[in-house]
Parts: C-alpha cells; structure tokens; sequence
C-alpha cells in the first residue's frame, strides 16, 4: 500500500497518480488486483449507487458500510473516505466521532469539500495523525447554492480566489488536493505551485492524478457524458 508520504514524493518526481472511486466488494476486488494506487470511497455513491439526485443524501453510516465492504477486497489499497454533507458543521466532537468510525471502518485518509470556514478543522485534523485530502473547485455538496455542476474558476478573481484555496489548504497541512472541474490552465498553475499532489476530475490532464467515479470510467452510465468521462 502507498503511503502518504509517498504520494508526496511521487508528485515530487513527477509520476502520476491513479484512483478511483469504489463502494463494492466485487469492484474493490478487481481494483486491488490493478496498478490504481488508491481508492476514493466517496459521497457519488448516493447518487450512484443507492438513486439519491445528489450528494447531499450521503450519511456517515453509508460511508462506513461502503468503506467496511470495500476494505475487505481492497486490502492492499489506499482508500480515502468523504466527509458527508455538514457533517463537520455540527460540532468538532461530532466531526471526530464520524471520522473515527470511518477509520475504524478502513479508511487511511479522509476528504473534506471546500475551504470557506473549514481550515481550523482542517489543521485540527491533520494535527491529529488524519491525513486530510482536500476539495476545491466545484464541490458537489453545495450545489445548492451553486446552481449547477458547472466548470469552477473561468473568470480572473475567481481563479485566484481558487488557487488561493490550495495554498491554505497546503498550509492546513493536507497531503492532497482534489480539483474538480475547473480550467486546465489553473489546475497546472496550481499543480506546479504546490508541493503536495493534485488529483484532477474535469480539470485538464496537468494534475498529477487524475480520478473517476469508477461507473463513468466504465461507461455504465449512459445518461451521464461529460467531457472529462
Ligand atoms: N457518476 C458521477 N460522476 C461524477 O463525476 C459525479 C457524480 N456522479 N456525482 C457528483 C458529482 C457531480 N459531477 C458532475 C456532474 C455533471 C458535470 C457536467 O455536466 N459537466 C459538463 C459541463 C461543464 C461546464 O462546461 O460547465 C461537462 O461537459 O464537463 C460535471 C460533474 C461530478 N460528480
Ligand atoms: C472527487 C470525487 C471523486 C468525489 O468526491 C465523489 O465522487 O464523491
Ligand atoms: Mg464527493
């Protein structure tokens, strides 16, 4: 299994990085069997796998019953698990009991969307031996507010108030950067200017790694075609 200090050195060295997301037995199985270097148990699955419109319906329990499955196959994987929707909203007690059952499920890391209002639970986290991935870009738990899945960061003040995110982030101590559909341009300025890993999803082939939810990588989602898939 990669560490995370590994990760660290690859982007150092240049190699890329490959994930996916997985949230079963059978798909963790063949996935532990490939090159793919760690596994994103995330919140898609509530739209994936259980119907749900949106991310918002993912839960802690969910998570964990994913993670738990998925360990079982994956057991030479790295495996990240998202933090649901305001679960970190309802107090630093409750975001610890959910992250501790995600780890005692099998996840090694978590990941978190967004950065407004997030960094002192973010350095909280990673001062606690968590290693934290982090989620700009377009993070689908607010979509809400944001109208849409639409590309993140077109215009000048906003692509600098994202690239400022990363360096936060970076600084919060997070030991990866998840950036989600925005412009090439700034994933590579962004990916250069750090000294922690990207990952990309709709975000241009300059990241250091790229993921996918493991259903659009395969094609079994016909009513889903963006142009990243
Ligand atoms: N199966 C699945 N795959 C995903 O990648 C995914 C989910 N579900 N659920 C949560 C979010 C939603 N995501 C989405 C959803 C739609 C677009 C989309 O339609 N993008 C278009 C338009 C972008 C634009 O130009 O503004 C594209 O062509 O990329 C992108 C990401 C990514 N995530
Ligand atoms: C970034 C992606 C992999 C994600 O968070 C999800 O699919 O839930
Ligand atoms: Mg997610």
């Amino acid at each position: 299994m990669k560490s995370v200090n590994e990760f660290i050195k690859a982007k150092v060295k240049g190699e890329k990085i490959s994930t996916v997301t997985c949230y079963d037995f059978w798909s963790a199985k063949i996935i532990n069997e490939s090159d793919v270097d760690a596994i994103l148990v995330v919140d898609s699955s509530a739209m994936v796998m259980h119907g749900f419109e949106t991310t918002i319906n993912a839960k802690v329990v969910m998570m964990c019953y994913h993670v738990d499955v998925v360990k079982r196959a994956a057991t030479s994987k790295f495996i990240i698990a998202d933090i649901p929707f305001l679960e970190h909203k309802k107090g630093i007690e409750n975001l610890f009991q959910s992250v501790d059952k995600l780890l005692k499920a099998g996840a090694n890391a978590i990941k978190l969307e967004g950065v407004d209002g997030n960094l002192d639970i973010i350095k909280e986290l990673t001062q606690s031996g968590i290693p934290v991935m982090g989620h700009i870009g377009l993070t689908p738990q607010s979509i809400n507010k944001i109208g849409g899945y639409i590309i993140q960061g077109k215009d000048d003040n906003f692509s600098e108030k994202i690239f400022n995110e990363a360096l936060k982030l970076q600084s919060a101590g997070c030991f990866y950067i998840v950036l989600e559909l925005i412009p090439s341009h700034l994933a590579k300025e962004i990916s250069i200017n750090l000294s922690i890993p990207t990952i990309g999803i709709g975000a241009g082939l300059e990241t250091y790694g790229q993921v996918l939810v493991l259903h659009d990588l395969l094609g079994f989602n016909k009513d889903f075609n963006p142009k990243f898939v």
